[in-house]
C-alpha cells in the first residue's frame, strides 16, 4: 500500500483547521460558525444525526463547497485561497459524488493517477494493489456504472488513496460495504495513520467510530456539541449513549407515538 509522506513535527499546523465556518443555502443557515481542529496523525470521527451538517462541513473543508463565511485550512494551506495546493495533499471520498461511471474501476484509478501526474508504472502497480485489497480485482474491468453501492464506496476510497496523500477525508466510507471489505478498510486506515497519515471520516455507526477512531466530534444543527478523544468522551459509557445524551432524546419516538402502526385489526 502507498504510505503517506511523513510530515509530523511538533509545531506543524493541524491536519484540518476550520474557523468560523458558515454555510447558508438560499438564506437558510445550516452550518453556524463552526470551528474544529483535527490534529495530525489522528483517526478522527465526525458523527451527528441526519442533516447535522457533516457532509456540508466536509465539503467546505475539502474545496467542494464554498463557505458563506469562515476559513478552512488543511495542513496549513488555505483551501479556498489555494485550492490546487490543498487538493494535492488530500485524498477525498465524498458522499454521493458522481464518478466517471463509464470507466471501469481499473480505468478510473489510472485516470485519477494521471490527473495527479503520477508516473504510469506507479499508478498501475498501486491500482492493482488497491483493487486486490479492496476485493475489486474480479470487477476491475467492469464499468463503475454497473458497480453496487458498496463497490462504488471502495473504488472511491481507492481513488482517494492512490497518490498517497497526507490527509484522507472520507464521507461515510463504510456505508454499504460488506464486513470483509469493512475489515480490510479498517486495516488500511489504521496502517495509514500509523505511517503518518491523518483520517477524518464521518459515520453513523457509533460502534465503528468508537472502535476505530481516536478522536471524535459530535455535530448537530450545524454546530459542534463536543470534541475530544474517544476515551475521554465515552468515559463511563459508550459513544452511542454519549451521542444520545448530547443530541437529545427529542428525536426518539415517544412511547405513545405511531400508535396506529401495529397489529391492530384493519378496517374491512
Ligand atoms: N444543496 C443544498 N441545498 C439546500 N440545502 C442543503 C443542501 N445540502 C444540504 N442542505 C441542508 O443542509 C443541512 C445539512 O445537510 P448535510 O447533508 O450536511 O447533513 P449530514 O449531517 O451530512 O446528514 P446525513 O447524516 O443525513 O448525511 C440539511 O438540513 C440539508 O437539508
Amino acid at each position: 500500500m502507498p504510505a503517506p509522506a511523513p510530515c509530523v513535527t511538533e509545531s506543524a499546523p493541524p491536519a484540518i483547521e476550520l474557523s468560523g465556518l458558515v454555510k447558508e443555502f438560499r438564506g437558510r443557515r445550516v452550518v453556524h460558525e463552526l470551528s474544529l481542529a483535527v490534529p495530525r496523525g489522528s483517526l478522527f470521527g465526525l458523527v451527528g444525526p441526519n442533516g447535522a451538517g457533516k457532509t456540508t462541513t466536509l465539503s467546505m473543508a475539502t474545496g467542494l463547497l464554498r463557505p458563506t463565511a469562515g476559513t478552512a485550512r488543511v495542513l496549513g494551506i488555505d483551501v479556498w485561497a489555494d485550492p490546487a495546493a490543498a487538493k494535492a495533499v488530500m485524498g477525498v471520498s465524498p458522499d454521493g459524488m458522481r464518478l466517471f461511471e463509464q470507466l471501469s474501476g481499473r480505468e478510473l484509478l489510472r485516470y485519477v493517477g494521471a490527473l495527479r501526474r503520477m508516473p504510469a508504472e506507479d499508478v498501475a502497480a498501486r491500482s492493482e494493489e488497491l483493487l486486490a485489497v479492496l476485493d475489486l480485482a474480479g470487477d476491475a474491468n467492469t464499468v463503475v456504472a454497473d458497480y453496487s453501492a458498496g463497490m462504488v464506496k471502495k473504488i472511491s476510497l481507492a481513488a482517494a488513496l492512490i497518490h498517497a496523500p497526507r490527509l484522507l477525508v472520507l464521507d461515510e466510507p463504510f456505508e454499504a460495504v460488506d464486513p470483509v471489505s469493512g475489515q480490510a478498510i479498517r486495516t488500511i486506515l489504521r496502517r495509514y495513520v500509523a505511517t503518518g497519515g491523518t483520517v477524518v471520516m464521518s459515520s453513523h455507526v457509533m460502534e465503528l467510530v468508537e472502535g476505530l477512531c481516536d478522536r471524535v466530534a459530535v455535530v448537530a444543527g450545524g454546530r459542534v456539541l463536543a470534541v475530544d478523544t474517544v476515551t475521554a468522551l465515552t468515559a463511563g459509557g459508550s459513544l452511542h449513549e454519549r451521542f444520545l445524551e448530547l443530541v437529545g432524546a427529542g428525536q426518539l419516538v415517544a412511547d405513545d407515538g405511531l400508535g396506529w402502526l401495529g397489529a391492530a385489526e384493519q378496517p374491512r
